[in-house]
């Protein structure tokens, strides 16, 4: 429909219920027809009839409702333009701290052309993606098989897991080659999924697949590899990592599930229950379990297949349920010797292996999540009015954002170098002088987060605490950010590793 354009005296003459025009930003909607649809009740609307309701529309609608809305726009204000920008698929965003320092006009030592080719490239293809990902949040669902394999289409579940052999003779988005394909492409590739603040389902998509396949990369027979391997990347199969139960969380070795060989030598006899498993729900959606067993002298990583002897049931948690937690029952499950990933009694180092990686992984996404949240609350501060100013004419507010900017700043400056040594070294190297710094690191990144989530709920009031509306991002981070202070290693854990590790290479001779 090819769209008009009025006078404001026109429009001011389409006030009364049954014809009732609005203006919002130089545009015009008819709000005849919906006027006794809107949520908000019919009055506020009645009451800007024929007049321009930009401000009080921006003060209780996310720009979004426009967008989807866009039916009742009838035309617009003759020789007036649009002051407001309507973000489009692949934007970058112009708001202080809306992006990385090196996206916003800053120089950066760290990143190449190849890395800013590849997050123009992912943006629009990661927003494309952003409304189904926030519909499996929203209604608590699976993601889709053909929402898993688009991902895979893109080779960016691969990409997932990071540089490595895997992405040989690849192409990512951008033109990117797996073989240049390093930890800063891999850092942009989490901030970006991490822009469609869906924790749970974020976890559900991503989460048991990052943390659960490189126990089959590493440690999986070549055999196991081929079959497994493609099945996942391509989003054909998932896959998740079963090692936690009731009795044991971050203390691995106390897990009591067992793997009996048989008397022939050529299976396992699995029993055992595991809890707070990520992706394991759902009928078909794990396919794959890597899973920690307690053998003759130790502990072991098998990989499971589904079977009817593996039962798994849903774990409510305060996150969406499209994240898959599970709570998984294995009854005399039987593995073939050949599903052994790493040796047997070895499987601690298969589990340590992986965790540095997992760590870094949560890190550079409570990063985004933080970002998100500061400029809603910069876009927020800047066009709510109180007591007859904006929030952001207020010092207290600008206070807290100061203290926000210069805690996500920071934060994100270490992540970069900590990446940067990740570009630099071999495993071993990394191994030795990572855990402790990456620990710290991911101590210090829901510190932060816990109180950008506070400073951003006082900011945003009631709207904090409601799931829809213009505080839905503040409200999933206050409602989902301990998932990050807990899973892949407690804050605490975290922080007594680091200081840990560091004493390990505390000078012998060193006194005050
Ligand atoms: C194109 C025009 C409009 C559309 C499509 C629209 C649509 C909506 C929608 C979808 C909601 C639910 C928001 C949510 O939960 O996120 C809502 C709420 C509301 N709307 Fe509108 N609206 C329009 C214009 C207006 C105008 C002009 C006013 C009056 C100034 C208004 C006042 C309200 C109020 C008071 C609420 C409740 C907000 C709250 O719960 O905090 N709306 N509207």
């Amino acid at each position: 429909m090819s769209l008009k354009t009025f006078t404001r005296e026109e429009v001011g003459r389409h006030a009364s219920e049954n014809d009732l025009w609005i203006i919002i930003d130089s545009s015009v909607y008819d709000m005849s027809r919906f006027i006794n649809f809107h949520p908000g009740g019919a009055a506020p609307i009645l009451e800007m009839a024929g007049k321009d309701a930009t401000e009080d529309f921006y003060g209780l609608h996310r720009q979004e409702v426009l967008v989807k809305y866009s039916k009742y726009k009838i035309g617009t204000i003759a020789n007036e333009k649009a002051q407001i920008t309507i973000r489009q698929n692949g934007d970058f965003s112009k708001v202080p701290y809306g992006e990385p320092s090196a996206w916003m006009g800053f120089k950066s030592p760290y990143y190449k052309e190849s890395h800013y080719k590849f997050r123009a490239a992912i943006r629009p293809i990661i927003d494309e993606l952003a409304e189904e990902a926030r519909h499996f949040e929203d209604t608590e669902t699976k993601p889709t098989d053909e929402f898993m394999q688009k991902l895979g289409s893109y080779n960016l579940l691969a990409a997932n897991v990071g540089p490595g052999p895997w992405l040989r003779n690849i192409t990512l988005p951008g033109g990117v080659t797996g073989e240049e394909f390093d930890y800063f492409h891999e850092l942009i590739l989490h901030e970006e999924t991490a822009r469609w603040g869906t924790r749970g389902a974020g976890d559900g998509i991503f989460g048991g697949m990052v943390i659960s396949i490189p126990t089959v990369l590493n440690f999986g027979s070549p055999a196991l590899k081929a079959k497994i391997v493609p099945e996942v990347f391509s989003g054909k199969k998932r896959i998740c990592l079963a090692i936690t139960e009731p009795y044991a969380g971050s203390d691995v070795a106390s897990i009591r599930t067992t793997a009996k060989k048989t008397a022939d030598g050529k299976h396992y006899i699995v029993n055992g229950v595991k809890k707070w498993i990520t992706g394991g729900m759902y009928c078909q959606y794990a396919d794959y379990f890597s899973t920690a067993v307690q053998t003759e002298n130790g502990m072991s990583m098998l990989l499971i297949d589904r079977s009817d002897d593996v039962e798994t049931k849903a774990i409510k948690t305060s996150y969406s349920s499209s994240a898959g937690t599970s709570y998984i029952i294995f009854e005399n499950v039987k593995v073939p010797v050949e599903n052994l990933l790493g040796k047997e009694d070895r499987g601690f180092m298969v589990v340590l292996s992986n965790f540095n990686h997992e760590r870094w992984v949560m890190i550079t996404s409570v990063s985004m999540a933080a970002r998100i949240v500061i400029e809603e609350c910069f876009k927020w501060a800047n066009q709510r009015k109180v007591f007859g100013k904006r929030l952001i004419d207020q010092p207290v507010i600008r206070n807290k954002l100061a203290v926000m900017v210069a805690e996500l700043e920071s934060f994100h400056n270490w992540v970069e170098n900590i990446t940067y040594q990740m570009c630099h070294m071999g495993y071993k190297e990394q191994s030795e002088k990572l855990a402790g710094p990456l620990a710290l690191c991911k101590y210090q990144s829901t510190r932060m987060l816990h109180n950008v989530s506070d400073s951003a709920c006082q900011i945003f009031g009631g709207r904090a605490l409601t799931k829809t509306g213009m505080g839905k991002h503040i409200e999933m981070l206050q409602r989902t950010y301990k998932f990050s202070a807990i899973l892949g290693g407690a804050e605490e854990i975290m922080a007594d590793l680091g200081v840990r590790q560091a004493m390990k290479s505390f000078p012998a001779g060193a006194r005050l």
